[in-house]
């Protein structure tokens, strides 16, 4: 199976040609988790399969380390732009992604033939709680209330397409992910786990986050987790309109348009190696 590494802002997937490779959708999750092994496998924070589409240029096939299947992701569809233009599989630098039934338009930006970033309309931040899921009383939640580990936090809900808890807290260098990530994932409050940010505020134009990824752990940066983290940030009257936030593997510029509600993201999108791999060792 011939595969590209690729990551933006160091979150990093494995990409694959889904019109070439063909892996049964039930193998998938198996092949998935092997090969995202950092020890026996490729190495990765999940796999991302690009398929062709009848509703959009292509479609984007996503899943975490564990095998699970992922709605959206930020820093894998720009990664999608750079892996379609660089190889020729098209020669627009305006495109649709389609993921899970929802389609995304990217603008990339090249410099001798090749992608180096791109901007993503992401489209409308879901707020309401049945929407994201999370259990809690009717509309939106905004600052509510939730314990972890005998501790009390605030979290502000937003989906987009995937499930976010944003918390925002005045430093977050030395927090235990490890140990409080898997709490906040798998809270009883989530009934499709959710992935978490935990936001300090530097300015009303700068926000620092580091993010625990459903299905994967803590990752070097969550391009959906940037853009749940500025709408919790506006919604909660600490940022303006227009944020850089910064990662453990970079930055994104995130904009929510108020007026048209839209969020856009742009970011880096890097190839990091090319190579081949033998499937029969998961027995396909
Ligand atoms: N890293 C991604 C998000 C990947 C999916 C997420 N872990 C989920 O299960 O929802 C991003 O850049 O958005």
């Amino acid at each position: 199976m011939k595969f590209t590494k690729m990551h933006g802002c160091g979150n990093d997937y494995i990409y694959v040609d889904g019109s070439k490779e063909n892996i049964p959708k039930n193998r998938k999750p198996e092949v998935v988790r092997q090969l995202s092994d950092r020890h026996f496998g490729i190495g990765g924070d999940g796999v991302i399969f690009i398929n062709p589409s009848k509703e959009a240029d292509f479609e984007m096939e996503m899943y975490n380390m564990d095998g699970s299947r992922a709605e959206m992701c930020g820093n894998g569809i720009r990664c999608v732009g750079k892996y379609v233009y660089d190889k020729g599989l098209t020669d627009k630098t305006q495109i649709s992604v389609i993921s899970c039934g929802k389609i995304k338009y990217l603008t990339l930006f090249t410099e001798n033939e090749k992608v180096l970033a791109v901007k993503v309309n992401m489209g409308s931040p879901l707020l309401k709680a049945e929407e994201i899921p999370v259990v809690a009383g009717s509309g939106e939640v905004i600052g509510e209330r939730i314990e972890v580990d005998d501790k009390e936090y605030q979290m502000t809900c937003v989906s987009m397409g995937n499930p976010h808890a944003v918390i925002f807290m005045d430093e977050i260098a030395q927090l235990p992910l490890e140990k409080i990530g898997p709490l906040f994932e798998n809270h009883v409050r989530f009934p499709k786990r959710t992935n978490t940010e935990f936001v300090k505020v530097l300015d009303r134009e700068n926000i620092q986050m580091r993010v625990w990824e459903r299905g994967t752990g803590e990752t070097l940066a969550c391009g959906t987790g940037a853009c749940a983290a500025v709408a919790a940030c506006i919604l909660n009257g600490l940022t303006q309109e227009q944020v850089t936030v910064k990662l453990l593997g970079g930055s994104l510029q995130i904009q929510w348009d108020r007026k048209e509600n839209l969020i856009y993201m742009t970011g880096p999108a890097v190839t990091v190696f090319e190579g081949e791999t033998d499937l029969t060792i998961s027995g396909l």
